[in-house]
């Protein structure tokens, strides 16, 4: 059995003695007692010695326990104010007359006589006061009654005892050497070569060592990490843009008509800022009003320059890929952006006022629907969704549109982001005439669904143990 020096010393000792608590042994090893607690807990796990603990609670006086322990209780202070009786409208004046007097009438102190407070005999010390001289040493009744009052209260101490075992005695006896034992070896004791001559402390091998985390990325920035990873391995190039966006992308250059829902201020982060218009918003202005040169009729009334001049909190990160496509009209164009989007929800569960999207789109002289579905299998194929459906959708600025839908053993289908191909009403006004395919996906439904959460907020917080036990998914190193 390899013992370290100080449980030798510690096993010693207690041979002299038997047992002992932590503080005496600390004073004759010269250690600190929770050292020597320690030591104890290595000799207990080889069966050496028992280390005992225990909970005991004493009564002690509160500061205002002690207070009337100098100044007298309240009642005593009362039965003190006066001499053989007073008038009970003297008596309201002092301080303490509200609880005072009722105790002194408890205590069969004083009698009550029309409207006259009589003492009666000579008021001996109650045992309440007894009781605040030595409150840990008073009859049950008293305790209860000193912490009723709020004079006095439990402390709560740890006591140890280590003693030996049989088999402690017998390994003890055993001849056991105390020699000094090198943990850390210095330099010089290196490079001098001393260390030949001292005696190293042993690595107890069967010990489970403490975890050692790792630094490492938060679950859900990897799961982000991965999905870029798997957009640029496919040859799309990444897009950035700022979070505040004028309505005027958010929601006109994508023919959203201004009077939509989405547009009003409880479904939209509405900044005071105001936003430039780009040039050629005039010919956005006209497919709104009558649908410009193309074969749309519009939205029809008048299209108000200044309510495209709003800003918002991105609703969406379609604003980029139209802003894009408005300064990158040729194909081909392969893009995709992620990141955070804002929309007034009511916070449970599943919604939450700020998630993440992926958005994508695709301009090539001849993609087409079928291409579109082809992306999104492949991308959720990628992610580990081998089976994907796609269900006919509506949304103001694509046509036709779909909402891809994955299946998950135990949930069923579940809705992942919408997609579609760009309306002309949305290409044409920056002289784009090759199809856009787009798409803008939830990127937190699937880490939920990847992590096996139930509840949205959880990829939020900051639990440092959460992240610690989330395995790191997929390998790479990313
Ligand atoms: N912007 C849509 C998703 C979408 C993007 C692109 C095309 C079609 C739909 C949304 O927020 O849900």
């Amino acid at each position: 059995m390899q013992l370290a020096l100080n449980e030798k010393r510690l096993l010693l000792e207690l041979n002299k003695i038997g047992s002992a608590s932590p503080e005496k042994l600390a004073q004759v090893l010269d250690r600190p007692a929770e050292s020597v607690i320690q030591y104890g807990g290595l000799l207990s796990q080889k069966g050496l010695a028992v280390v005992e603990r225990n909970v005991s609670s004493r009564l002690i006086l509160t500061d205002e326990g002690s207070h009337y322990y100098s100044e007298g209780l309240p009642e005593r202070q009362l039965y003190e104010s006066f001499s053989e009786s007073s008038s009970i409208a003297d008596l309201n004046k002092h301080p303490h007359a509200k609880i005072g007097l009722g105790w002194m009438k408890r205590l069969g102190w004083v009698r009550i006589e029309d409207g006259s407070v009589i003492k009666i005999g000579s008021a001996e010390k109650s045992p309440i006061e007894l009781g605040l001289s030595s409150p840990d040493s008073a009859t049950p009744e008293v305790r209860k009654e000193l912490l009723k009052r709020g004079l006095a209260e439990e402390e709560e101490s740890v006591l140890y005892l280590i003693s030996i075992t049989d088999e402690g005695k017998k390994f003890a006896a055993s001849g056991l050497t105390l020699v000094e034992e090198t943990g850390t070896l210095t330099s010089d004791q290196i490079s001098s070569g001393a260390w030949r001559d001292l005696t190293l402390r042993r690595y107890d091998i069967t010990k489970k060592p403490r975890p050692v985390w790792p630094g490492k990325i938060h679950p859900y920035q990897r799961l982000i990490n991965e999905m870029r990873r798997i957009l640029l391995d496919m040859g799309f190039t990444e897009l950035y843009g700022s979070v505040v966006q004028g309505a005027f992308w958010n929601f006109d250059a994508l023919f959203q008509p201004q009077d939509h829902p989405a547009r009003e201020m409880q479904d939209t982060f509405h900044l005071k800022e105001r936003s430039e218009l780009p040039g050629g918003w005039e010919k956005v202005r006209d497919i709104h009003e009558h649908g410009g040169d193309t074969s749309s009729c519009g939205w029809g009334g008048k299209w108000d320059p200044e309510k495209a001049k709003a800003t918002v909190l991105r609703t969406h990160t379609t604003s980029l890929s139209i802003q894009h496509l408005a300064t990158h009209p040729n194909p081909p164009e392969k893009a995709f952006c992620i990141g955070r989007v804002y929309r007034r929800e009511t916070i449970d569960p599943t919604h939450l006022p700020e998630f993440e999207q992926l958005e994508g789109i695709v301009m090539d002289e001849d993609v087409s629907f079928r291409h579109l579905l082809g992306y999104l299998k492949e991308f959720y194929g990628r992610m580990g969704f081998s089976n994907v459906r796609f269900r006919p959708a509506y949304f103001p600025y694509t046509e036709p549109s779909v909402e891809p839908e994955v299946w998950i053993d135990g949930l069923g289908w579940v809705e992942l982001g919408g997609a579609g191909i760009f309306r002309e009403e949305v290409t044409a006004p920056w002289g784009i005439t090759s199809p856009v395919l787009a798409w803008g996906l939830g990127v937190s439904r699937v880490a939920m669904l990847r992590m096996g959460l139930s509840d949205l907020r959880e990829l939020y917080q900051s639990d440092i143990d959460w992240v610690r036990r989330t395995p790191v998914m997929d390998g790479g190193d990313y």
